[in-house]
């Protein structure tokens, strides 16, 4: 430990944290429409004020309902305000300024669980420490945050197999990376034992004292950390109840008369008795203008907190090593320039993807089960269909082949997206709204990563299924079959992203056969182009299923292909340019339908990505 201490000191802090930020909110309130068809109105927030200032812990606590969260999202920015004003340091509030000296950690604030706690936060030195800050540096902050926040034995354990403290504190890691002014945790002890409860708040009340500003909610703090806390901001209703130092709240409520028990929580008491004394108790605090039970935050010591908090035996004292911030003034000045990202949009793609790689390589059970159903399936395709495609009194069979393959590599890439791709919402949301990444540099490096898994499960398909089913032996034809296979399996990953994008995996698997199942009607297969109604027609052109099938027939029986062989006395399709015909493909070109699965592919693409950033955007 003494050897960490040390360690963490004689390094020079690569800490960019700007000027202390001292937060003042007016007249905050929040209408939501309630009962869309009712038309109503629900008030959240009603004319809240309020200050939370530089180096001080501030918790927001009331009962469940009471608003917190719902505060908490207006001052971190993800919610607008129906009303009312924020201001910093006095002035009005420049919220993409803000957003980027400021942090919000969600509750639900998942970490990449295939990456260990050094990948974590290397990845994430690189996505916001701007090419400005030397590798050496930033591998010089990644190892102060994992000392400082004892981190240092578990540092090549994956998230995954981390502890819920150890999983809460590399998600604070992996935002204090660049020092941030202001933090924001919601909740950021629910799920936690006391112990590792006091250690987290431990650490905010440390990262307060080095002239941050931190705002957390909480449920009900416990009386053990209640000692940390600078200044409490109770809500009931959507109203302050409260706002003052800790020691300040049984003097306030003896002055309405309320007298909290001996031995009691101050705070579970005015938890218990908020609801019915609402009104009194808004009215006292001013509905948080009244200043009179604020302190100036009492300057313990470490080792006192530390004795209080019983904190003593774990390895989290070394917390205290945690670098003062201190101000860049490169930083500052390229903060003042530009003011969105710190890195560029190809190195935000570059270490994406970098990332999303590193994690499905951690993760080979997957991919080896999707190559490995691919060939199963093509060797039980194979099996039934096997040395069917030189006979022309096999081409129906033929035929029936061709579209299995389409439906199956269609759901399999499909599925899997729609699967895995809302489990990683929680995490692009809280990273991309702290401003690691936009949401375009992720969407494709989403797409860039998992296009290599899918390329190779349609070869393995279609190579084994090719060669069992005896389709003819040309290199052309070959290399047609497996493209027309590869675009669609792109297409339906597309779709599946798109699914993915608006829908969490539960609604995701109930709707998604719902868009996907139209596309397979008007693939030419069930239904054929002239005996559908006129006005459903055009939806065979955006059936990129339909593009598919006639791909494949053209890839199979196009290309001037020679007569074919009849091993039984009569067979209809000896000539394959009947074949074409009966299928209504005469006419079509090959290169037309894979322009035709690009162009689709595309606006799928662009959709979901679209989809995407307006979910991001909101919490949903
Ligand atoms: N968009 C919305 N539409 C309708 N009601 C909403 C909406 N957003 C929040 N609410 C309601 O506003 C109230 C406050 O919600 P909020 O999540 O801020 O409470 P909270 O104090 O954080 O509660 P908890 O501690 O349980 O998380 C709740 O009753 C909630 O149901």
């Amino acid at each position: 430990m003494a050897s960490e201490h040390s360690e963490s000191q004689e390094t020079n802090s690569t800490s960019l944290v700007e000027d202390s930020l001292n937060i003042s909110f007016e007249d905050i309130s929040y209408i939501v429409r309630h009962g869309v068809l009712a038309g109503g109105r629900k008030t959240i927030l009603k004319a809240l004020c309020g200050t939370f200032n530089a180096g001080e812990l501030t918790v927001i606590m009331g009962q469940s309902g009471a608003g917190k969260s719902t505060l908490m999202d207006i001052l971190a920015g993800y919610t607008k305000p129906t009303s009312g004003s924020i201001c910093i340091n006095g002035r009005v509030r420049n919220e993409k300024m803000f957003r980027r000296r400021s942090c919000y950690i969600l509750q639900d604030d998942r970490v990449q669980d295939m990456l260990t706690i050094q990948e974590s936060l290397k990845i994430a030195a690189d996505l916001k420490l701007g090419n400005h800050i030397s590798g050496q540096q930033k591998k010089r902050r990644v190892e102060e945050i994992i000392t400082s926040l004892g981190l240092s034995r578990a540092r090549h354990t994956r998230a995954g197999n981390l502890s819920g403290g150890q999983k809460k504190r590399l998600a604070i890691g992996l935002e204090l990376i660049s020092d941030p002014p202001v933090m924001f945790l919601d909740e950021p002890t629910s799920g936690l034992d006391s112990s590792i409860s006091k250690q987290i708040v431990y650490l905010l009340h440390l990262l307060a004292r080095q002239g941050r500003t931190v705002v957390v909610t909480m449920h009900q703090p416990s009386a053990g950390l209640l000692h940390m806390v600078d200044r409490l901001y109770a809500m009931v209703a959507g109203q302050c109840a409260y706002v003052g130092a800790v020691p300040q709240l049984l003097p306030c409520l003896e002055e309405m008369n309320l007298m909290c028990p001996p031995y009691h929580n101050p705070v579970d008491f005015l938890i218990e008795i908020s609801s019915e004394n609402a009104s009194n108790l808004v009215e006292s605090s001013g509905n948080g203008r009244n200043k009179r039970w604020i302190t100036n935050v009492s300057h313990e010591t470490d080792s006192n907190l530390i004795e209080k908090s019983n904190l003593g035996a774990c390895e989290e004292v070394c917390l205290t090593t945690l670098p003062a911030p201190k101000e860049d003034p490169t930083s500052k000045i390229l903060l003042a320039i530009k003011s969105t990202y710190n890195t560029s949009f190809w190195k935000q793609f570059t270490t994406l993807t970098r990332r999303s790689l590193l994690s499905i390589w951690r993760d080979p059970a997957f991919t080896v089960m999707t190559t490995g159903i691919h060939c199963a399936m093509a060797l039980f395709i194979g099996f039934l269909f096997y040395d069917i495609g030189e006979d022309a009194k096999d081409v129906r069979n033929n035929y029936n082949f061709l579209n299995f393959s389409l439906m199956f590599l269609m759901f399999t890439a499909f599925s899997a997206v729609t699967i895995r791709f809302p489990e990683q919402i929680p995490v692009i949301r809280r990273e991309h709204f702290n401003r690691w990444y936009t949401a375009g540099a992720y969407y494709i490096s989403t797409l860039v990563s998992t296009l290599p898994t899918q390329t190779v499960c349609t070869l393995c398909y279609a190579f084994i299924a090719y060669w069992l089913t005896g389709q003819p032996n040309e290199i052309r034809r070959f290399a047609g079959f497996c493209s027309v296979l590869l675009l669609v399996s792109y297409v339906a990953l597309c779709k599946g992203l798109l699914i993915g994008s608006m829908f969490n995996v539960k609604n995701g698997v109930i709707f998604g056969p719902f868009f996907i199942m139209p596309f397979t009607i008007f693939s030419g297969f069930f239904l054929r182009y002239y005996d559908a109604p006129e006005f459903v027609r055009w939806l065979f052109q955006a059936s990129f299923l339909k593009h598919g099938l006639v791909g494949l027939v053209l890839s199979i029986y196009g290309m001037d292909r020679p007569n074919l062989e009849c091993s039984v006395l009569y067979c209809h399709y000896t000539y394959p340019s009947q074949f074409l015909m009966d299928n209504d493909v005469v006419g079509e070109r090959f290169s037309m339908l894979i322009v035709a699965l690009l162009s689709i592919g595309l606006i799928v693409s662009v959709l979901a990505f679209l989809i995407l950033k307006v979910r991001l955007k909101n919490k949903w």
